[in-house]
């Protein structure tokens, strides 16, 4: 199975009416890839908070429907990452699109864990409640976004829904980098799964961007990694791997169940 991953410059001078059409672009050139995958909030930067209210859509939105013909015109599956979705209600959403090669939409996830602790999108958007999977011909995917990555039990959730795959856009800022490497490793070693995350380069309202998205096999090899500038980073990966993985080295059968603790 081949993936691009685009890991886009999202910066302030680039209005996102013409990101949208330079990213349309850059994924009708994947063709011939089996999945594209996009960053979170790249038409407004994960940290313009201003601009959620501003660039605000619908689900089905001006991003929806580029992104479903560009994934049609290239015949490739696309996560496009997420958009900010503003519900019938006026509620915002930190929300991410799946389109089949066909431009049909597949899913869409709210990301649960809102980054911002009580500012920034902690407070202006709403939290996603479900866990997502996507089953594609090669692999099941299991959806999660940026800060999500900081909660492992959302990531055994979707091993329990059938991931074997985890397709994680964000916008991870320069200054924690390591955490990101170390953890994107983290949830592949310990669910035996592979991991692919697709950040942003450059900087927006001031926050430098970490870049180096990363492929990171089951076994917590890293298979790919970018470096700090936008980057187009295209892998193989064998996705049979997560079977084998996991019947030579059986630890997900160790669990031992419900040692959850209570939702707050
Ligand atoms: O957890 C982090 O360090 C970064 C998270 C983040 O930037 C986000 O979720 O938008």
């Amino acid at each position: 199975m081949r993936a691009s991953l685009l890991q886009i410059d999202v910066n302030d001078s680039e209005s996102v009416a013409s990101r949208r059409l330079r990213v349309a672009a850059l994924v009708r050139e994947q063709a011939g890839v089996d999945l594209v995958v996009l960053p979170e909030l790249w038409t407004t930067g994960a940290f313009a908070y201003e601009g959620f209210e501003a660039e605000a859509e619908p689900l089905e939105g001006p991003t929806y429907e580029m992104m479903a013909k560009a994934a049609s015109d290239a015949g490739v599956w696309l996560h496009a990452g997420s958009i900010p979705e503003r519900d019938p209600e006026g509620a915002l959403y930190n929300t991410s699109l799946v389109f089949s090669p066909s431009g049909e939409l597949a899913a869409s996830y709210r990301k649960i864990h809102r980054f911002g602790f009580d500012k920034g999108e902690a407070v202006l958007m709403g939290a996603g409640a479900e866990l997502v999977t996507v089953r594609l011909p090669e692999t099941v995917i299991g959806v999660a976004t940026c800060y999500d990555l900081r909660f492992p039990e959302l990531f055994r959730g979707l091993v329990d829904a059938g991931a074997e795959t985890f397709v994680l856009p964000a916008g991870w800022p320069e200054r924690r980098r390591s955490h990101w490497t170390l953890l994107a490793q983290a949830r592949a070693v310990e669910n035996q799964a592979y991991v692919l995350a697709c950040g942003t380069a450059g900087t927006h309202a001031g926050v430098p961007q970490a870049g180096h998205s990363i492929v990171v096999d089951p076994w917590g090899e890293v298979l790919a990694e970018a470096g700090a500038g936008e980057e187009i980073l295209t892998v193989e990966f064998d996705p049979a791997k997560v079977a084998t993985t996991r019947e030579q080295f059986p630890a997900l059968k160790d669990r031992l169940l419900g040692l959850d603790t209570p939702r707050r």
